[in-house]
């Protein structure tokens, strides 16, 4: 029962709307007691011939009041109890969305997309189930049993209800063990049914790379065999849950035989009428259904208690990214980073080490180095994706980055990832981010900044044309463009290019520069590139290796020094310029033809 004891707190809010609902429950016990006894009665005055045609009159006006009550009682409890729960599913489902979009790349980096969505959703309903289901079978299996079995009692015969009740212990003790069972494989099939969930997540989103390595058979048979491995549980789950009904049948079947043989013997010895008799066994009937309700109530508590249990991991996973702060106001000012050591959580490498410079306000700076040297862990402490040991290690105007607000902390920044990523919907929608409300202008400026107004005219809907899976598909140069106007729309204290100017041409990515260096006066920037030409206007390049820095200075200092950066500038220069050559020569010669 631990489940309800952890689902105290929501009991508790909808009080008001249980309560209502078991006494509705009770109001429709009671009115089905009504019934047998009438039958009990009817048959009695038949007998002993002393029923009058206003007698059956009254008794069928009787059974035709019950039968309209009954059934508005019943609607009223569905409405109250199973309204409840539906409520329940909502709360559940808004703090697990809460959660979510709190929680650090670290937290998705170690969860998969798919078992958090059979969190967000079996799970839930599980769960939803027992607040629903699980308080309407066991309050109608104490309320509906009980009164069943009172009435027994006092009507018929103590002594040939209790002769009935032998065999209910027996299923107690049998349902409550199978409910265990249950619990333990109901876990494993929902652990499964996450595997599988995150397959078929995996699988859509890599159909194109599935279908270009033609991997498509091998994709089917790995889907099929987590497919299988969820069946096989769940088959697991149906054999004890198919043990819950023929066991209560048997009982019921065990007191049906008792009542037969004793109750018969009653009626002989005239302690009892017939009447009386066919009236016990008609209340016998009435206990299939609580009974059968009391084996649903374990196996619902059991499998909403796996599901709450699943939830909750997720729910008690803390932050990574501690989220006091102690200075309210948004930070601004220089930028320094004095890093002696850091690496990523769950990996023992060390990404970054002994790395000191500073990010003067208003200038630009340019990060480039090898892949993996660790630009992008620099852009990812300065967001507070990560944190380092010491807090001291970054600061931005003069304080630590994690003394601010985070929120306010990350307002500051216009950051364009390396996978940029696109909402479903509008380009509009899509630059217009920050702020929905703001003017088209205000996004066509964006836009025309990130050289990208053009292509956008050019689309069907013009700004209104829908990206994504429900839309059409942008370049990859186009799609980083919209990032970059995204970011540029609200002209931030620091903007940062995160090699976000990968997939455009020579060209374009000069236009862009120019034009972010024309309109940020006053404002910092800051761009990692593989291409030193996006960086060669920078008033300061850093140069990574393997975690720190090996060299550091302005292109035309860094040209003088002869290292990595001037050989790697050469070569890409030179083949910028063969590029260009072979490019007039074959337009060229598509002109004299
Ligand atoms: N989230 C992470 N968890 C664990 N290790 C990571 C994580 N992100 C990066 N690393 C590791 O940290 C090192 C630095 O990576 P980083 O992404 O900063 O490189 P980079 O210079 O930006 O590379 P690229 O130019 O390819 O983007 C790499 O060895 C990488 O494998």
């Amino acid at each position: 029962m631990k489940v309800f004891k952890d689902l105290g707190w929501f009991f508790r809010q909808e009080k008001s709307s249980y309560i209502f609902g078991v006494v509705m429950l009770i109001l429709v016990a009671l009115m089905e007691l009504i019934p047998p006894q009438i039958i009990g009665r009817v048959i009695d005055g038949i007998t002993m011939e002393t029923l009058t045609p206003r007698g059956l009159a009254i008794f069928i006006g009787i059974l035709l009041a019950a039968a309209v009550l009954t059934y508005i009682f019943r609607y009223y409890w569905r409405i109250l109890i199973f309204g409840a729960s539906n409520r329940l599913g909502r709360i559940l489902r808004e703090r697990m969305y809460n959660k979510f979009s709190y929680m650090s790349p670290y937290f998705y980096q170690e969860r998969r997309t798919g078992d958090l969505m059979a969190h967000a959703t079996n799970d839930i309903r599980a769960v939803q189930m027992t607040a629903g289901a699980g308080i309407l079978t066991i309050a109608d299996s104490i309320i509906t049993g009980g009164a069943v079995l009172i009435t027994m009692a006092i009507t018929i015969s103590p002594e040939l209800t209790l002769i009935a009740m032998i065999p209910l212990p027996f299923m107690v003790v049998l349902t409550s063990y199978y409910g265990t069972l249950l619990n333990r494989g109901f876990r494993k099939a929902q652990a499964a049914f996450s595997e599988l969930n995150d397959k078929s997540q995996e699988s859509i989103a890599g159909i194109k790379v599935t279908k270009t390595f033609g991997y498509e058979k091998s994709d089917q048979e790995d889907f099929k065999a987590l497919s299988d491995d969820v069946v096989e549980k769940n088959l697991k789950v149906s054999k004890v849950d198919a043990l819950f009904d023929p066991t209560i049948m048997l009982v019921i079947g065990a007191s049906y035989f008792l009542s037969i043989i004793f109750g018969a013997q009653m009626v002989l010895s005239d302690e009892i009428t017939l009447g009386q008799l066919i009236t016990f066994t008609t209340y016998l009937g009435m206990m299939v259904w609580p009974l059968l309700a009391l084996g649903w109530f374990f196996n619902l508590v059991q499998r909403g208690r796996a599901s709450y249990e699943r939830i909750e991991e997720i729910m008690q996973t803390e932050n990574d990214i501690g989220q006091e702060y102690m200075i309210e106001d948004a930070p601004d000012g220089d930028i320094e980073f004095n890093i002696g050591a850091f690496n990523f959580p769950g990996n023992g490498e060390t990404a970054l080490r002994d790395v000191s410079f500073e990010i003067n306000k208003g200038y630009t700076v340019g990060i480039v180095g090898r892949t993996g040297s660790g630009k992008s862990a620099l852009i990812r402490l300065l967001l507070r994706e990560f944190d380092t040991n010491n807090p001291e290690d970054i600061t931005y105007g003069g304080a630590a980055l994690r003394d601010y607000n985070i929120g306010n902390l990350r307002a500051q920044f216009g950051y364009v990832p390396q996978d940029h990523f696109l909402f479903s919907t509008t380009i509009r929608d899509n630059i217009a981010f920050a702020d929905p409300d703001l003017d088209d202008e205000v996004i066509h400026e964006a836009a025309r900044l990130a050289n990208i107004h053009e292509d956008i005219l050019g689309f069907p809907d013009g700004y209104d044309t829908v990206v994504g899976e429900r839309g059409v598909s942008l370049s990859g140069g186009q799609k980083q463009r919209i990032s970059i106007a995204r970011a540029l729309i609200t002209d931030p204290e620091v903007l940062i290019l995160d090699d976000s100017l990968s997939a455009v041409d020579a060209q374009t990515e000069v236009t862009i520069l120019e034009n972010i260096s024309r309109v940020r006066h006053g404002k910092t920037n800051i761009i990692t590139a593989h291409r030193m030409s996006a960086v060669s206007k920078a008033d300061q390049i850093i140069v990574m290796d393997r975690g720190t820095i090996v060299e550091r200075g302005t292109h035309n200092e860094l040209l003088a020094r002869g290292g990595w950066y001037h050989d790697t500038y050469s070569q890409q220069a030179l083949r910028q310029s063969l590029t260009e050559e072979l490019d007039d020569l074959v337009k060229g010669d598509e002109g004299d033809e």
